[in-house]
């Protein structure tokens, strides 16, 4: 399994508060992340190698500056670079993996939350005891009580009308009730539209937002589109340095800037992308906790100063977010769709985890949430290890087929 963007360091801890750090070094990562003098200053780097299949890339245009935007700095300075011709490094996977192995690894990536729920129905009496067990089951797996009850009380009428009595058969219809149950956040990411199509990123420090974009890239590139990446985190070295090298390595332009304002990286970004006719801008943001307002304040800019550069932009607006966050998921997306608008969730680390259960409170709007559907799930590091959602999947991949 090709492995990529794995950290040298453990990750920083969500609760870092760059509002904490001195001022000269704005930095949420922890300092093993972040050497106290940045690295080598890297010039703003556009690479222009072409993708296998591509379209040859435009002459490189300097973009203009970021319009009247209260207190926005200068606008970044991506000159774009000549290419840097390195051999790009060939694909790690040349195809997407069969929809078996696929499904294979879903189900094994659920399988500690799977367990929990699976091993209660053999040769089980079905009977109060076990509607009891599985509700507790559910609401440990994260579904939350208001899904955990919902699909419960589903699950004792069918029972009920039906007259089951046999355990594995309970687990069947469990199954079906959770398909349904999970369907309406099903949502498909259509790439047929005008481009391009401007796409931001955001979510807590961690989350797997970089590594999903680098995954992302790859499966829009797999699809014929032309990707253009900003890297968004101007704070911190290693979050750029780690966009940039996934660039390098697999052929797609990333606009970087050392510093600066991540506003206007993303402007410079969706200017350039128009003009180099890409097909997709993803603009990576730096980690946030919904608790900072500062840098609330700072990604609602990105998303205002995008659309300076095209008004119908941002086209989506994504949070990535951590299967194992739990019920504070919730929160982060309530805070972020609140700030941006959401379109739509990566919903990351999905393998492994005993709480695969966070899409279900979700999808019931459990702590007020918008039921903001999810486009990708994340069950691992490698790079086809983001798939779409697909709710039927999904619930087979949690409670067997
Ligand atoms: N197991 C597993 N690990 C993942 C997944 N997605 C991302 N990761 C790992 O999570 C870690 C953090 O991922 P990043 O992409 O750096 O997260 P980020 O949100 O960009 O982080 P910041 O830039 O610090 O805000 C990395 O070690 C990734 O390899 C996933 O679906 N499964």
């Amino acid at each position: 399994m090709f492995s990529f963007f794995k950290k040298k360091t453990p990750q920083p801890s969500p609760e870092q508060d760059r509002a904490q750090e001195p001022p000269a070094a704005p930095v949420p990562a922890p300092a093993a992340d972040q050497p106290a003098v940045p690295p080598a200053p890297r010039e703003p780097i556009a690479q222009e190698p072409v993708a296998p299949g591509m379209a040859a890339p435009d002459t490189p245009v300097a973009p203009p500056p970021v319009p009247e935007e209260p207190a926005a700095p200068a606008p970044a300075q991506p000159v774009p670079a000549p290419a840097p011709a390195p051999a790009p490094a060939p694909a790690p996977q040349a195809a997407p993996p069969a929809k078996s192995s696929w499904l294979a690894r879903l189900k094994s990536g659920l399988s500690r939350t799977g367990q929990s729920l699976t091993t209660l129905f053999v040769g089980v009496k079905v009977d109060e005891d076990l509607f009891e067990e599985l509700e507790t089951a559910l609401i440990m797996a994260d579904t939350g009580v208001d899904a955990a009850q919902s699909l419960l009380k589903g699950l004792r009428e069918r029972v009920r009308q039906e007259r089951i009595e046999d355990g594995d058969r309970v687990r069947q219809v469990l199954r079906e009730l959770l398909a349904e149950h999970l369907r309406p956040l099903e949502r498909r990411f259509d790439l047929d539209r005008p481009a391009p199509i401007v796409t931001m990123i955001a979510g807590v420090n961690g989350a797997g937002k970089t590594t999903s974009i680098g995954k992302l890239a790859r499966t829009f590139q797999q699809q014929g589109r032309r990707v253009l990446l900003a890297a968004g985190d101007t704070f911190r070295a290693a979050a750029r340095e780690q966009l940039v090298e996934w660039g390098r390595r697999n052929d797609v332009t990333v606009i970087a800037q050392e510093g600066g304002d991540p506003a206007a990286v993303a402007f410079d970004a969706v200017k350039s992308g128009q003009a180099r006719g890409m097909g997709v801008v993803m603009v990576d943001t730096a980690g946030r906790l919904p608790t900072q307002l500062h840098l609330m304040e700072e990604v609602k800019k990105i998303k205002r100063v995008i659309a300076k550069a095209d008004a119908s932009a941002p086209h989506e607006v994504l949070l990535v977010i951590d299967g194992n966050t739990g019920q504070n998921a919730l929160a982060q997306i309530k805070a972020f769709d609140q700030a941006l608008g959401l379109t739509g969730l990566i919903v990351t680390k999905l393998d492994g985890t005993a709480k695969g259960g966070i899409l279900a409170a979700v999808a019931a709007g459990a702590q007020g949430v918008r039921p903001v559907p999810v486009y990708w799930i994340g069950v691992g590091e490698g790079i086809d290890d983001l798939q779409p959602f697909v709710a039927d999947e999904f619930a087979g991949a949690l409670l067997g087929n």
